[in-house]
């Protein structure tokens, strides 16, 4: 099969990969064997090589470990992440009071008309922070969230900290050509999960997705039985040299939402959900880059 399947015409696999994209989504992200086998062949052509053009002399937050970790492993966890007990305490009391203040909106799935909610696949509210309104385009300034990134300047110099990790990556590793960052506030109540889910799929438009998810937890003393954990299924769909099977799929590991922390990984790679919360607020800080 891989033979006949690796040879077809690049915009025939783009179709099947879609329809395949979309009957996963259908079956909530539980993708049968062959589905995955298929996809796994026809992904080769849209893996994220980070390796293999380091311009070494722009490497500060990224090490080397680090970015293979990010391409092998397909995430890396970096705590102490601002360093500084107090900042982080600010970040999350200006979080949660935009909470309180109802500034976030159930959060929903798909877009424009497909829109919708349901708390038992996902019960976050969220804010879209545009920190730069100028530089978005009209429609973006339509969007809730615009104007409120003055009132929470803490959460601004952490976005400014993320922001220096693109800028970053695009130096150290400029093949990868990054276009544009997209930045959400969550809270979670407690109850609320986000059941297992990728943050994007794969496309022939490989540029315009969500490529990298770096998530900032800011939860002062979590604790185990607080619940809301990352659940990260570790089967990393990046490796050409991994086989899919049902066992790989359901190695995972419990990433705890403790405050400071930053959890990285590939958007489109890897399968991951959020485990109910017992304790609330959880809050979790989320920059996408393209
Ligand atoms: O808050 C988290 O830990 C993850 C949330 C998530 O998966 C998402 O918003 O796509
Ligand atoms: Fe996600």
């Amino acid at each position: 099969m891989e033979d006949i399947i690796s040879k077809l015409p690049s915009n025939i696999k783009y179709q099947i990969l879609n329809q395949l994209n979309k009957d996963t989504a259908a079956t909530e992200g539980q993708p049968q064997p062959a589905t995955n086998q298929i996809r796994n062949i026809i992904s080769q052509e849209y893996l994220i090589d980070l390796c293999s053009d380091i311009k070494s002399e722009h490497l500060s937050f990224f090490t080397k470990d680090r970015l293979h970790q990010l391409e092998y492993d397909g995430y890396f966890v970096v705590d102490d992440f601002l360093n500084d007990r107090d900042f982080v305490e600010r970040v999350h009391n200006e979080s949660v009071k935009q909470y309180q203040d109802q500034l976030l909106k159930p959060a929903s799935m798909n877009k424009g008309a497909d829109r919708w909610h349901d708390k038992q696949i996902r019960g976050d509210s969220i804010l879209w922070i545009h920190r730069d309104p100028l530089k978005n385009n009209s429609n973006e300034l339509n969007r809730p969230g615009v104007e409120i990134y003055e009132s929470i300047p803490n959460v601004n110099k952490l976005l400014d900290r993320l922001d220096d990790i693109k800028n970053e990556l695009d130096l150290v590793v400029p093949s990868f050509k990054v276009q544009k960052s997209q930045t959400q506030l969550a809270v979670y109540p407690s109850g609320g999960k986000y059941v297992k889910h990728r943050d994007s799929f794969f496309s022939n438009d490989q540029l315009n997705q969500r490529r990298i998810t770096m998530i900032y937890y800011s939860n002062l003393n979590w604790t185990k039985g607080d619940g809301g954990e990352l659940r990260l299924y570790t089967y990393n769909k990046n490796r050409k040299d991994l086989n899919a099977n049902d066992k790989e799929q359901d190695h995972y590991i419990d990433i705890d939402p403790k405050a400071d922390r930053l959890l990285i990984f590939l958007s489109p790679f890897m399968e991951h959900e959020v485990l109910e919360c017992i304790k609330e607020p959880r809050v979790a800080i989320t920059t996408w880059i393209y």
